[in-house]
């Protein structure tokens, strides 16, 4: 990801690539090249470092690095906190292809109106974290959702489940992780009422689907100071 952001933005124009930094690097290489922007793909072990190093010197911080779970956004909401009148940015977006962007938002729309829901997200086995960032948010969009609606949780009545094979939990949302050779990142949100399902699918094929939405990110952050959630509030859906 990293490799095809430094090629997108140096494609983009209007913007100017000044950095680039890999691990063992000193991010302090992004202040002397004077970045007002920087894009974090690394390891959810490496992503709160750079963010505060970055909100500390001013540059806005697209993130797309996944793992970024409430305590990260905890985190991140007390460093925005150090100084607030900075302007700073920060974007954390769990997914940014537009098409995964959409299926979030329909599934938050549908969520209210069956009685089950569950995700399967299915990715590469490089990935480093389960459940997927986007599969977390769409939970967590769900979960929000269901409850403004008075829905209860998805029936299930399995008794005996020991190894888990019923999958993970993200709130009461049900979520499985499929880790296989050949895949890029897809995800399915199931959702079953009486007598019918609704399947909402997408599929990143290349990772050239994310692009377009970090450069949305890097060229629409300076406009939005503290921390954003998720792409759709730049794209005004
Ligand atoms: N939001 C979105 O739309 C998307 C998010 N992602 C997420 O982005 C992240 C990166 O994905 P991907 O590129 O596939 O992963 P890779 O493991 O291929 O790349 C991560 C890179 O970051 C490097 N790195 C680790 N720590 C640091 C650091 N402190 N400073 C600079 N570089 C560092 C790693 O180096 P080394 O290998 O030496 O450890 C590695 O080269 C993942 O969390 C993934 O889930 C991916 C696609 C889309
Ligand atoms: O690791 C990946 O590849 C991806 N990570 C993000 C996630 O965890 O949701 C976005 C996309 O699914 C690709």
């Amino acid at each position: 990801m990293g490799r095809q952001v430094c090629e997108a933005v140096e494609g983009a124009e209007g913007l100017e690539l000044v950095a680039r930094i890999d691990v063992g690097q000193d991010p302090k290489l992004a202040v002397e090249a004077g970045a007002q922007v920087a894009v974090d793909f690394t390891s959810p072990d490496a992503v709160l470092g750079n963010l505060g190093f970055c909100v500390r010197n001013g540059i806005h911080v697209v993130v797309g690095t996944s793992g970024f779970g409430p305590d990260k956004i905890a985190e991140t909401q007390a460093l925005l906190a150090e100084s607030p009148d900075s302007g700073v940015g920060v974007l954390v977006a769990p997914n940014f292809s537009l098409g995964a962007v959409l299926m979030m938002k329909f599934a938050a729309q549908a969520a209210p109106y069956f009685e089950s829901v569950e995700i399967v997200e299915l990715h590469h086995p490089d990935k480093l974290d389960a459940p997927s960032g986007t599969a977390r948010r769409t939970a967590e969009l769900i979960a929000e959702a269901r409850e403004a609606a008075g829905v209860a949780a998805s029936p299930d009545a399995t008794e005996q489940d020991e190894d888990h094979h019923r999958g993970g939990k993200v709130g009461d949302v049900t979520v499985h992780s499929v880790r296989l050779r050949g895949l890029v990142a897809h995800q399915e949100v199931l959702l079953g009422g009486v007598g019918e399902t609704l399947t909402l699918r997408h599929d990143s094929l290349d990772r050239a689907s994310f692009m377009p939405g970090v450069l949305v990110g890097v060229r629409e952050i300076a406009a939005h100071p503290g921390l954003t959630v998720g792409l759709e509030h730049y794209l005004s859906l």
